[in-house]
Order: structure tokens, then sequence, then C-alpha cells
């Protein structure tokens, strides 16, 4: 087997591991100031539950995950040496004094994702572009590389630039997968998903590692590990937590009714 295909954080028998992105969980958190939904909490379960690793994204508003949930989460995957902690971020923003400072505490993440969002965007929509960003990357990369932190870079499904990425030191791509998600279920999906595998198969050719998310959701997920060759890892929030809070719902009024209940007893 292609040792790309099972060296990623989990060779768990050549199976694409699972981040869990806990994004929204820390946005929940925030209505109020309250300690919950726990974001190290539920990321203990995700990971008890199976998950092979988190991540987050430490926007520099943070609207979301906070400067605290950084340290807080990296004290916890202590704990789970096996999982991977992977931090996403624009590396001219926030990210590297991050890393830098987790690297010093000797709690520096095993991936970080390079995104080039700008400080105040809703959310990730659009990869780096070569040859614009080689100049700016390439000592980013080589740095977080000299922490001992593996480097994605976020990008769009474009194969022609495989090598680019591969020529500014970083280790994986993340396929940025809206326009898949947008496209599942459309006359579009099968042209969509041709061109993620072009971009995957152009990736493995040139050594990089490939990584994947946005978007992605219980409905989309297995036709694009289907048709998309080596994908390690994929990373997934937004539907993810939203299935949580579904999933989760008649459970949780069972609960509260259970406490209702127990009040008008005798
Ligand atoms: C880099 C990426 O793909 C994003 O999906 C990101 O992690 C999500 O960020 P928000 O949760 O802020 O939308
Ligand atoms: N890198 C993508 C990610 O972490 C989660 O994206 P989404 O599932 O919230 O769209």
């Amino acid at each position: 087997m292609n040792p790309l295909l099972t060296s990623g954080l989990d060779a768990h028998r050549g199976l694409t591991a699972l981040s869990v992105n806990v994004n929204l969980v820390a946005q929940i958190r925030n209505r109020r100031p309250l300690p919950f939904p726990s974001v190290t909490g539920l990321s203990t379960t995700a990971l008890e539950a199976g998950a092979q690793g988190i991540t987050i994204h430490p926007r520099p508003d943070q609207r979301h995950i906070r400067t605290h949930d950084v340290f807080d989460l990296a004290e916890l995957m202590t704990k789970w040496p096996q999982a991977e902690f992977n931090i996403e971020g624009n590396p001219l923003h926030n990210l590297m004094d991050l890393l830098r400072q987790l690297a010093a505490q000797g709690r520096a993440p095993q991936q970080c994702t390079f995104v080039p969002d700008s400080e105040s965007q809703p959310t990730s929509d659009h990869g780096w572009r070569f040859p614009e960003d080689a100049a700016t990357l390439k000592p980013l990369i080589a740095e977080a590389k000299s922490l001992g932190i593996r480097v994605s870079l976020f990008m769009d499904p474009l194969p022609e630039m495989m090598a680019a990425v591969r020529d500014v030191g970083a280790d994986r791509v993340e396929l940025y997968t809206e326009s898949y998600a947008r496209a599942h279920g459309t006359p579009e999906q099968a042209q969509v998903l041709a061109r993620f595998a072009a971009t995957a198969e152009a990736a493995l050719r040139v050594g990089l590692g490939i990584n994947a998310g946005h978007d992605l959701n219980r409905t989309n997920l297995a036709d694009f590990l289907r048709a998309v060759p080596g994908v390690q890892e994929v990373s997934i929030g937004h539907a993810l937590i939203a299935d949580t809070l579904e999933l989760g719902m008649s459970e949780t009024v069972r609960a509260y009714l259970r406490c209702i209940h127990a009040a008008a007893a005798p």
C-alpha cells in the first residue's frame, strides 16, 4: 500500500481519520458567561467515542475559540497521546504566536493548518494561491516545522498547484470541500468530484499528504471518500456539532422531564 495512505495522524488500518472541529461548541458557550457547553468536555466525549483528533480555528476576534481554549485543549491532549491536535489559522495573524507559546510549554500541536482568511471573514472560503503566496509562506512553514509541527495548507482543488505546495515545504494539503458539498446531489457532483480526485492524485504524486474539510457532513462524506484517493484526515465541525444537538435532543428532553416528575413526586 502507498505509505502516504497509512502515515496519517493515526495509521488506523488505512482509514481516514476524523478530527472533530469544536469551534461551534465554543460559539454556543460564548453566548453567556457560563462554562458550558464545555469545549474540553465535548472534545473528551468525541475522543472517547473514537475520533482521532480535535481541530480548532482560533480566529483573531475570538468569536468562538478563545485563547484559553487553545491552552486548555493542549493540556487535554496530553492525556490523549495517540490523538492529533490540529490548529487552523492564518500564520500572518494570531496562529504563529499561539504555536510558539505552545511549543515553549512542550505542548505543540501535532498539526497546524494554514488558512488565508482575513480577520473578519465569516468562515473560510478560499485556499492559498501560488506563486503569489510562496515567499510569504515558506519561512512560516519552516518555523512551524522547526517547532515539530506538521504543516498543512488549505487549498482549493487545483491540481496544478500541488507541486508548489510541496516546494514551499508543506507536508499536507487540506482540500477545501465547500464546492463539493454544494454540488453534492446535483448533476455537477461527478464533475466536481473528478476535480478533487485529480487534485488528490497530483498531491500524492509530489509526496504530499491529504486532508479535507469544510461543510462535510453525514450525507456527503462517504461519496467524497469513495471518489478521492488517499484522504488521511477529515476535519468536520459545523454539521457534526449540529448533529450532536439534534441527535441528543430526545434524551435531553427526557432528562429534563425526569427532573420535573421528580419534583412532583410526593
Ligand atoms: C479552515 C476551514 O475549513 C474552516 O472550516 C474553519 O475551521 C471553520 O471555521 P469557522 O468555524 O469559523 O466557520
Ligand atoms: N477544516 C475544516 C474544519 O475544521 C471544519 O469545517 P466545517 O465542518 O465546520 O465546515
